[in-house]
């Protein structure tokens, strides 16, 4: 695989920092989480394929010294705290950096490393709305609305931290240096919006929120909802598809508002919904499928996998616990991803074998242990 070799420490965090590890770790890095001890009741970390994991409490000294040792073997730490937390811990990038200068020292935060604001709490709709992002978002005179914690946490937190990672190991390949990769959920996301910034001239965004091409406001660019409740994606931008829409609809263009007239799309929008209510979601599929219209259905989560395009690529996998997800993406043609088919790891199921493998004695283990610097946690006891 594509990262095979590449040893990953990442400390236990809320949803960004573990789907980042989550993706390393599809793609064949070795991806230690590094969990807190005293341990919680129970894991959080619901994107845990693939990974291994060791429970240690950085609070203590020995906790701290044992994070540092492991960094010396390892080639990416990524860590999800807000800043300073991890210079009180006296493990700041200077202090790796210095013991191990081919550490990539990634930071996975929603404010970054410096800033007014680097040391505040604060969740995806925070970064989303300091971004711009936000105030794009929603439908015609209504509030701004968050699409889920997707965007911020996700799209401009963990796969733009992941992708940061990757440039930073590209690049050691030649400098043979690490480096620190400060990774902020604002600023991700707002990179993310580039498009947003740059086709500003374009006149796509020259009405209200809502009112637009692709914010909800073109009937032709709409979810419609059908006879047995449930919705259609319409995306027929261009003239030629947008021809392909309208026959499907069964309406006549020549009799139709030209398609860009702005003040027509109020209308036209309750017009095409009449049409989509008056059948099922299947029987739109057997008019639209096989065609140009760009009209799709909106599958939910239960009914993805089995969606024959979806089916026909293996786009959703299964785990030996018989629970489906998202297949890895996107494809490597000669190295892909191949996501461990195993439950995700239990917190300290692995403590030793790790620590072991990082060149601690088992004295070493052993006294650890009897401190309560680090836990282990036998998977029959989770059974
Ligand atoms: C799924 C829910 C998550 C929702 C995601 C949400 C929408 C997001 O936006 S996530 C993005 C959050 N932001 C960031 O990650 C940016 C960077 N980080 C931060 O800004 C902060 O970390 C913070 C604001 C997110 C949290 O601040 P906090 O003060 O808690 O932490 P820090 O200041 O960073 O410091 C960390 C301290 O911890 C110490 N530490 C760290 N590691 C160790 C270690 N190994 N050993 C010892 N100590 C350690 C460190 O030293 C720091 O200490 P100090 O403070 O003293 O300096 C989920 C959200 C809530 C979940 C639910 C909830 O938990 C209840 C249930 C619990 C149950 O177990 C499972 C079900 C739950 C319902 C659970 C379900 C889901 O997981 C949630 C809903």
């Amino acid at each position: 695989m594509a990262l095979s070799g590449v040893r990953v420490l990442e400390l236990a965090g809320l949803a960004p920092s573990p789907l980042c590890g989550m993706i390393l770790a599809d793609f064949g890095a070795q991806v230690v989480r590094v969990d807190r001890c005293p341990r919680s009741a129970m894991n959080t970390d619901v994107q845990g394929r693939g990974k291994r994991s060791l429970a240690l409490d950085l609070k203590q000294g020995a906790g701290a010294a044992a994070l540092r040792r492991l960094c010396l073997r390892a080639d990416v730490l990524v860590e999800p705290f807000r800043h300073g937390v991890m210079e009180k811990l006296g493990l700041g990038p200077k202090v790796l950096l210095q013991e191990n200068p081919k550490l990539i020292y990634a930071r996975l935060t929603g404010f970054g490393q410096s800033g007014r604001y680097a040391k505040s709490a604060g969740h995806d709709i925070n970064y989303l709305a300091l971004s711009g992002v936000l105030s794009k978002l929603g439908r015609k005179d209504e509030n701004p609305y968050a699409p889920v914690n997707l965007l911020a946490d996700f799209a401009g937190g963990g796969v733009m931290c992941a992708m940061g990672i990757i440039m930073a190991l590209y690049e050691r390949t030649k400098s043979g240096k690490g480096q620190v990769v400060d990774a902020s959920m604002v600023e991700g996301a707002a990179y993310l919006s580039s498009f947003l910034w740059k086709s500003q001239n374009l006149g796509l965004w020259n009405r209200l929120r809502g009112e637009n091409l692709l914010d909800s406001g073109a009937p032709f660019y709409e979810t419609y909802k059908t006879l047995d409740g449930k919705f259609m994606a319409v995306g027929a931008i261009e003239p030629q598809f947008y021809e392909q829409l309208v026959k499907g609809l069964g309406l006549d263009l020549d009799k139709l508002p030209s398609q860009l007239s702005f003040s027509d799309w109020p209308e036209m929008k309750k017009m095409f919904a009449a049409l989509f209510s008056k059948k099922t979601q299947a029987e739109w599929c057997r008019i639209f499928d096989g065609t140009d219209a760009c009209v799709t259905p909106v599958l939910s989560l239960d009914e993805v996998a089995l969606y024959q395009h979806n089916k026909e690529r293996g786009s959703f996998i299964k785990n030996d616990q018989e629970e489906i997800s998202p297949r890895p993406s996107p494809l490597l043609s000669r190295t892909p991803a191949t996501p461990s088919s195993r439950r995700d790891p239990f917190i300290g199921e692995h403590t030793e074998e790790i620590l072991l493998e990082f060149g601690f004695t088992k004295e070493e283990i052993a006294k650890l242990h009897s401190e309560k610097v680090i836990e282990f946690n036998k998977p029959k006891a989770n059974l």
